[in-house]
């Protein structure tokens, strides 16, 4: 069964900071000096692990930061301070708040960002890039994978229509994405096997813009969406944290 919360304003970014901070202290419990493992996304992802794990009084001392791995589930082409890149809008909107909060340094993450070197180079360079970034992913599976999910139904940049579709069948971890149907139209992503083997994985969505897609994926269960593919793919490890806007449509599920 797929997970899933429905709540709005902070009580929505509180539930996922504290679902965040219940598989942190899991994949920490056994072993206190392990790695947490976490994937997540760029677009509006970003805000919410702000408000969760930085600005909120209560669990942001709770995070262990300096035990976190994190990957990009996808990534966009472009220069890191380009204002397209996943890494760069998490730089901006986690990192450097985080360094500076209450007036002294503070440790980050162990962040894996792609090589830079490589975004302007033409198709090789890209497929390589792509190959490069998943030389560096982790030995085991990923801890949590944070996932959002768009108004069109793609994650990570998983893109469905008939063009898109061969992602869902590819074997390799990272793939080299051209022509996204969102700009920029270069991107890497992680791919379905990945996903698959990870602990958790959670999809935070929010706004009246995604509410057609949530009625596609909850009540028509419509698996030609790479989001209703990964709830049908392994509905156990799956949750979904959605606000009241993005949810008024679905009638066949009741969040928890
Ligand atoms: O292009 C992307 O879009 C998706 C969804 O973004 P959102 O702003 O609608 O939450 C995001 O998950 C992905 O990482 C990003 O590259």
């Amino acid at each position: 069964m797929v997970h899933v919360y429905s709540s709005q304003g902070t009580e929505f970014v509180r539930r996922v900071g504290k679902y965040i901070l219940e598989a942190q202290d899991e994949a920490l419990r056994d072993d206190p000096k392990a790695h947490f493992i976490v994937g997540i996304s760029g677009g509006s992802l970003v805000k919410t692990l702000y408000e969760a794990l930085v600005q909120d009084q209560e669990f942001a001392p709770k995070v262990r930061w300096s035990q976190w791995q994190l990957y990009f589930v996808d990534e966009r082409i472009v220069p890191l301070d380009d204002p397209d890149s996943n890494y760069g809008a998490f730089k901006n909107g986690v990192l450097n708040p985080l360094a500076h909060r209450d007036g002294h340094l503070n440790l980050g993450p162990t962040v894996f960002a792609i090589n830079e070197s490589l975004v302007n180079g033409g198709p090789a360079e890209k497929d390589q890039l792509a190959k490069e970034y998943a030389e560096e992913l982790p030995s085991s599976p990923f801890d949590l994978l944070l996932l959002g999910c768009g108004p069109d139904g793609h994650t990570c940049s998983l893109f469905p229509g008939e063009k898109h579709r061969y992602l869902l069948d590819l074997k390799e971890p990272v793939a080299h994405v051209s022509e996204s149907p969102k700009p920029p139209s270069d991107r890497i992503t992680f791919t379905l096997p990945i996903i698959e083997q990870a602990s958790r994985v959670a999809f935070v969505a929010g706004g009246e813009g995604k509410k057609q897609v949530m009625h596609q994926i909850f009540d028509k269960h419509d698996t030609s969406l790479p989001t209703a593919r990964i709830n049908s793919l392994i509905p156990t490890k799956v949750s979904w944290f959605v606000d009241p806007g993005a949810w008024q449509l679905v009638q066949t599920v009741k969040p928890e």
